[in-house]
């Protein structure tokens, strides 16, 4: 049976650059990404996003706008990650190293895709231009896509 966990992406935008953080350690590590992470239970998506923003990135915003609803799948395993891409570009506090992330402005021409999941390069143009977003994608191990769909959306199915 298939079974989806929830999890949250919040990217802090200002001007021309974006922050990413670097995954010290837990799933994705070593990769460059937006902060996020399991939605617990008794929250709302978005208010779990909000807090894995401050516990990763010592960054408080209450004004996170939802901008993707992504799918990932891995061949051999049950489970599919939703992931509820959010951005911001209104917050207080400034970024900090946390115990999971470390966190660095990128220019938006400069985001290094080589070292971050291989989905992003196909989804970051839409975020970066404004629109909104869904896909999905398979993937074999953690470095594959095995095929994929993405589509701009005006709103999302849920
Ligand atoms: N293919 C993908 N592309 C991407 O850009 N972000 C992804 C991704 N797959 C997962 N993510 C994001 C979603 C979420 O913000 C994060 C993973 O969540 P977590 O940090 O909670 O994982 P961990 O296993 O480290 O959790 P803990 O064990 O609770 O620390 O990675």
């Amino acid at each position: 049976m298939v079974n989806r966990k929830i999890l949250s992406l919040v990217f802090v935008r200002e001007s021309t650059k974006i922050l990413l953080g670097f995954k010290k350690r837990g799933f994705g590590q070593g990769r460059w990404n937006g902060f996020g992470g399991k939605v617990e239970q008794g929250e709302t998506i978005e208010e779990g996003a909000i807090r894995e923003l401050q516990e990763e990135a010592g960054v408080l915003s209450h004004d996170l706008s939802k901008i993707g609803l992504l799918e990932f799948e891995f061949v051999g395993e049950p489970t599919i990650l939703q992931v509820h891409v959010f951005t911001t570009t209104s917050y207080i506090g400034l970024p900090t190293e946390s115990d999971e992330m470390k966190p660095q402005w990128f220019e938006v021409d400069r985001v290094p895709f080589d070292e971050m999941w291989p989905d992003d390069s196909l989804w970051f143009p839409l975020m970066l231009k404004g629109a909104k977003f869904q896909g999905y994608f398979l993937f074999h191990g953690h470095h594959n896509i095995l095929k994929y769909n993405l589509e701009e959306v005006e709103r999302f199915k849920y």
